[in-house]
């Protein structure tokens, strides 16, 4: 696994995503591609802003299993969903930030509509503040098996691009590499944050 890339960018991304504090107290859990049908997955329980490429264990995206037995984040169903529903899914960030848990529990509906924000266009495709991006709120959920049925049956009607908030929980997000999922984690974090700011000063 010496030689790819791909991980190595992902264990930086991971030091990055610690030093921001996004990641707190074990909280988060980041994955990337492997071809098409595994993925690399965190490892459960660990300091996400310390890993090393040994921290990342080999799941298979269609079944969920571990060839080496080892156990990989408790989320792996989430990544997994995404790399099933995107073959062009290259990378999943899962972080716990402040914005994101609150705004997510603030957020009554089903999604957070962003529009007016300049910073939608760090989103691929998106060109103009004049769209409105709709970002899923799904309840949080224990059963991650059960969750990650919820989001593919929304997903069957309402394709999901991006990322999805889980209430009270934080963020995940994914891009075509992990470059991508990063300007897309960077990116909705401002946004949330200038949302979370927008709503407080107008709750006045
Ligand atoms: C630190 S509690 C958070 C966990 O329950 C979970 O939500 C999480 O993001 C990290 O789980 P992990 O199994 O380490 O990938
Ligand atoms: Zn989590």
């Amino acid at each position: 696994m010496t030689d790819f890339l791909p991980l190595e960018h992902l264990v930086a991304a991971c030091h990055w995503i610690g030093a921001k504090g996004w990641a707190p107290a074990t909280g988060g859990n980041m994955s990337v591609r492997q071809g098409a049908e595994y993925c690399l997955l965190s490892a459960s329980g660990k300091d996400k802003g310390n890993l090393t490429r040994d921290d990342f264990i080999q799941v298979e995206i269609a079944t969920n299993l571990v060839p080496s037995g080892r156990k990989p984040s408790a989320e792996t169903g989430l990544h997994t969903l995404i790399y099933r529903l995107f073959p062009q899914a290259g990378a999943v960030l899962h972080t716990h930030t402040v914005n994101s848990t609150v705004l997510s529990r603030v957020e009554k509906g089903n999604a957070l509509l962003l529009s007016g924000y300049e910073m939608q266009k760090t989103l691929a495709g998106q060109d103009t503040h004049l769209n409105t991006v709709a970002i899923p709120v799904f309840d949080n959920d224990q059963d991650i098996d059960a969750l990650a049925q919820r989001i593919e049956a929304f997903a069957a009607d309402m394709p999901l691009q991006y990322g999805f908030l889980l209430r009270g929980h934080g963020l995940t997000c994914w891009g075509k590499d992990v470059n991508e999922a990063r300007r897309h984690l960077e990116g909705l974090e401002f946004l949330f944050e200038c949302e979370l700011q927008r709503r407080l000063l107008e709750a006045k």
